[in-house]
């Protein structure tokens, strides 16, 4: 039960503390365990001005900064020990680092480490004979790539990032300075194996790509060899999206999960044995990872909404998704029906966390804030579900994950 409405400390509860107009911030400060933060950043004009399909820049722009806010949040908590990340710094805009408060560090540490649990449970020990596939949507400055190519032995995954093209330029950019970025990858920049694009915002080598991609522009009749070349339909594959489809419409973030499961993954064709006609109904596993805020109805949620639309930001399916039986019951409508599961942030530091490594975290600065930290974590969800489609043992590893009862 919830017993009080007070959002996290540094959000203004009223709109006369909300910044001028003319210093809204790049970077809104969204209910986001990944965004929330200490003080108020430089702010950036937001035009009216629309992209080729009625979009309007400025807000494309404040979305697109939201990855700022992400790096930052992620630079906090491996400054400070909860994460193990050699790669956020690099990663991180120069001189943007930040100490978050405590309850914004243990949640990225949680929604961090429980989704690097789903990704190693899918992918599963190195097996080279059979590959995994992972697509990343609005990855940003994510490190998992790097995290993970630097500890599997060979790449046995192909893993694909997608972003606004303005966010994966400057993550090429940083790959192109940066030698332990290289190495993690295993790429050699000087070799033949990796091309980057005219425009720089694409990259392409055999097991990494980079995709400059506005996900509101995939349809069912987009090309897939031009819209993500190097995607193997056939290979077991999951789909990410931490803190991404939050941000497009119902339609859109719907039209974006089918064009995936229907279109890019959907039945394919293949000879018969006897050749010539073709058998249909052969689909990948597939599987997606939603994390996400929720809940936007009690007084808590009610508050994080209303500073939110104050500043003219509107997850626009938050009230679509708002419980974990919407969210799992979203994953079984896109047709991810071999099991679906979701669990708050809170669920997750209680039960999948161990008493050994919840007093490390706890040791490492004092969180007084607990029913605060609790009230945030309840606001926030990782939701998972997958199909089995030609491979019923690709899911094995999630079969047995602890979920969580509904409340
Ligand atoms: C809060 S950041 C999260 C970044 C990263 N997933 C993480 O968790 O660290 C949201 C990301 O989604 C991307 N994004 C949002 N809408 C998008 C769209 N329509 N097309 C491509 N990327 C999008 C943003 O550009 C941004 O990089």
């Amino acid at each position: 039960m919830y017993i009080s409405a007070t959002p996290p400390r540094d959000y203004p509860t009223t709109s006369s503390e909300l910044p001028p107009p003319h210093s809204f911030m790049a970077a809104p400060q969204i209910p986001n365990l990944n965004t929330l933060r200490r003080g108020r950043g430089p702010g950036r004009g937001t035009g009216r001005v629309e992209n080729g399909r009625g979009h309007p820049i400025g807000k494309d722009r404040v979305v697109q900064g939201t990855d700022n806010d992400a790096s930052v949040s992620r630079m906090s908590a491996v400054e400070l020990g909860y994460l193990n990340d050699p790669y956020a710094a690099a990663l991180t805009p120069p001189g943007s680092a930040t100490r978050r408060f405590p309850i914004i560090n243990r949640g990225t540490y949680v929604r961090t480490t429980a989704i690097d649990q789903l990704v190693a449970r899918f992918l599963g020990s190195y097996s080279p004979k059979s590959k995994k596939q992972i697509v990343s949507l609005g990855a940003g400055s994510d490190t998992r790539i790097f995290r993970l190519f630097s500890t599997r032995q060979s790449p046995d995954i192909i893993y694909h990032e997608l972003d606004f093209a303005v966010n994966t330029a400057t993550k090429i950019r940083a790959i192109r300075s940066t030698p332990s970025l290289q190495q993690a990858l295993g790429l050699d920049p000087s070799g033949d194996s990796v091309t980057v694009s005219e425009a720089g915002d694409a990259l392409h080598s055999p097991s990494y790509h980079i995709h400059p991609l506005d996900l509101r522009s995939v349809s069912a009749d987009s090309s897939l060899s031009e819209t993500l070349p190097g995607v193997d339909r056939k290979l077991p594959t999951l789909l990410i999206s931490e803190c991404c489809l939050i941000y497009l419409s119902p339609t859109e973030a719907t039209q974006v999960v089918s064009f995936f499961t229907e279109h890019v993954f959907g039945p394919s064709s293949k000879p018969t044995a006897a050749g010539g006609d073709t058998q249909e109904g052969l689909q990948a596993p597939l599987g997606l990872i939603l994390y996400e805020p929720i809940r936007p109805n009690d007084p808590f949620g009610r508050t994080m909404v209303s500073n939110l639309a104050a500043r003219g930001i509107q997850l626009q399916t938050l009230h679509k998704y708002a419980s974990l039986e919407a969210q799992r019951s979203r994953l079984r409508e896109h047709k991810l029906d071999s099991g679906q599961a979701a669990v708050d942030i809170d669920f997750i530091w209680d039960h999948w966390v161990s008493e050994e490594e919840k007093e490390r975290v706890a040791s490492l600065e004092m969180l007084d804030e607990i029913e605060e930290w609790r009230l945030l974590a309840q606001h926030y969800c990782i939701a998972w579900g997958w199909r089995d489609g030609s491979d019923a043992s690709a899911f094995d590893g999630w079969k047995a994950i602890e979920a969580q009862p509904d409340i």
